[in-house]
C-alpha cells in the first residue's frame, strides 16, 4: 500500500459521466431566469436590423406583437421595454417622457391586451427622450438631479397608469426610487414593483444599445457625473442599500460579466433578488466572435448566462433570451 501516493479524494469522479456531472450541478439556467429586452419604434411594416448588434431588430408597433409572440411562447416571464423615439420627439427637458400617448405606453397598452400574462418592465430614465441624450435634464451644462428626478416621477406615473408592471428606474439619480415609491403610493399604486439600476456603471458597453436608440449620436459628453465609476465596489453596495431603503423590491447590477463581483457582494451582503444586466457590448462581442467563427455561439451564450447565476443573480436581462429560451427547451 503506497497511501499518500494517491488522492484520497478525486473531484474528477463527479465529472466521470453526464449523469453525475448534472446530479452535483449547484447552478441552473432556466427559463424563468430571462428578460428580454426589445426596441420597438413608430411607423408601420418597419423591422430594422440593429447593426451593432446582429440579430437584435427595432420593430414598428404593428409588428410588436407578433414580435413578441415567441417570447411569450417559450415562457420568458417578461420584457423590458425600450421605445426607439424619433428625433422630432426630443427635446431638453425629455417632455415626451410624460404624454400619455408616447411609444412606451402604446407598445405598453398593446402588450397587455395581448399579453396579459407577460411581465412588462419599463425604463425610466430620459435619453429615449432628451435632444442631448442624457438621462435627466441639464442646467448649466450639468445634469441636475431633483429637477431630473421631478420628471422621472411623472414619467413612471405615466408608465404606471399605461399598464407597466415594473418599473425599472436606469438613470442613476440619488433619490429617485423615494420619489417615485412616494408618488405610486399617493395614488395607490403600491403593487407596482421597482426593479432599481441600482449600480450602474458608465461603461463603454453601453454602445450598440445607444446606436439602437439614436441616442448615441446625440449624446453630448459623457454619464460619468451620475453613472459609477467601474473602480468602485464598496460604493455599489452603499447605492444598493439606499435603494433598497427607498423602497426598491429588485436590484439590478449593470453591465454584467464584468462586474459579477459586484453581483455576489450586493448577493451576499443583501440576500435580496438581484439581477443583471448582460448589455449591448456584451452581446455584440459573443455575436462578433461567433460570426467569426472564433467561438461557439451557443455554448458561450448560456456559459455567460450561467455565470451570471453562479454569481447570484435571480434573473438577468439579455439579448439572447429567446435564443437562450429555445436552447433550454429543445436541450
Ligand atoms: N437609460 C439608459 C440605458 N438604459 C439601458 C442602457 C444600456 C443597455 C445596453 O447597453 O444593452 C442604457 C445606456 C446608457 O446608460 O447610456
Ligand atoms: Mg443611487
Amino acid at each position: 500500500m503506497s497511501l499518500g501516493r494517491f488522492p484520497a479524494t478525486r473531484l474528477r469522479r463527479n465529472r466521470h459521466d453526464a449523469f453525475t456531472r448534472r446530479l452535483v450541478a449547484e447552478n441552473k439556467l432556466s427559463v424563468d431566469d430571462l428578460i428580454w429586452p426589445i426596441f420597438f419604434t413608430e411607423g408601420s411594416g418597419m423591422q430594422t436590423p440593429v447593426a451593432s448588434m446582429p440579430g437584435v431588430d427595432r420593430v414598428s408597433l404593428d409588428r410588436l406583437e407578433a414580435h413578441v409572440e415567441p417570447a411569450v411562447r417559450l415562457g420568458i416571464p417578461a420584457l423590458a421595454l425600450f421605445p426607439v423615439t424619433p428625433k422630432e420627439a426630443r427635446d431638453a427637458e425629455g417632455t415626451e417622457a410624460t404624454n400619455p400617448d408616447n411609444l412606451m405606453c402604446r407598445a405598453a397598452r398593446l402588450l397587455k391586451r395581448a399579453f396579459p400574462e407577460l411581465g412588462l418592465i419599463g425604463d425610466v430614465a430620459l435619453d429615449p427622450y432628451t435632444d442631448h441624450g442624457h438621462d435627466g435634464v441639464l442646467r448649466n451644462e450639468r445634469i441636475h438631479n431633483d429637477d431630473s428626478v421631478a420628471v422621472l416621477v411623472r414619467q413612471s406615473l405615466n408608465q404606471a397608469e399605461a399598464g407597466i408592471d415594473i418599473l425599472a428606474p436606469s438613470d442613476m439619480m440619488d433619490g429617485r426610487i423615494g420619489a417615485i415609491r412616494a408618488a405610486l403610493d399617493a395614488q395607490d399604486r403600491s403593487d407596482v414593483r421597482l426593479m432599481s439600476y441600482a449600480a450602474k456603471y458608465a461603461s463603454a458597453f453601453y454602445g450598440p444599445f445607444r446606436d439602437a436608440l439614436g441616442s448615441g449620436a446625440l449624446l453630448r459628453g459623457d454619464k460619468k457625473t451620475y453613472q459609477m465609476d467601474p473602480a468602485n465596489s464598496d460604493e455599489a453596495l452603499r447605492e444598493v442599500e439606499l435603494d433598497l431603503a427607498e423602497g426598491a423590491d429588485m436590484v439590478m447590477v449593470k453591465p454584467g460579466m464584468p462586474y459579477l463581483d459586484i453581483i455576489r457582494r450586493v448577493r451576499d451582503r443583501f440576500a435580496v433578488p438581484t439581477f443583471a444586466y448582460q448589455v449591448s457590448g456584451e452581446y455584440a462581442m459573443i455575436m462578433a466572435a461567433a460570426n467569426n467563427g472564433w467561438i461557439d455561439r451557443d455554448r458561450a451564450m448560456l456559459e455567460s448566462l450561467l455565470a451570471f447565476k453562479r454569481a447570484g443573480c435571480n434573473g438577468i436581462l439579455t439579448y439572447f433570451a429567446v435564443d437562450a429560451a429555445r436552447t433550454l427547451h429543445y436541450a
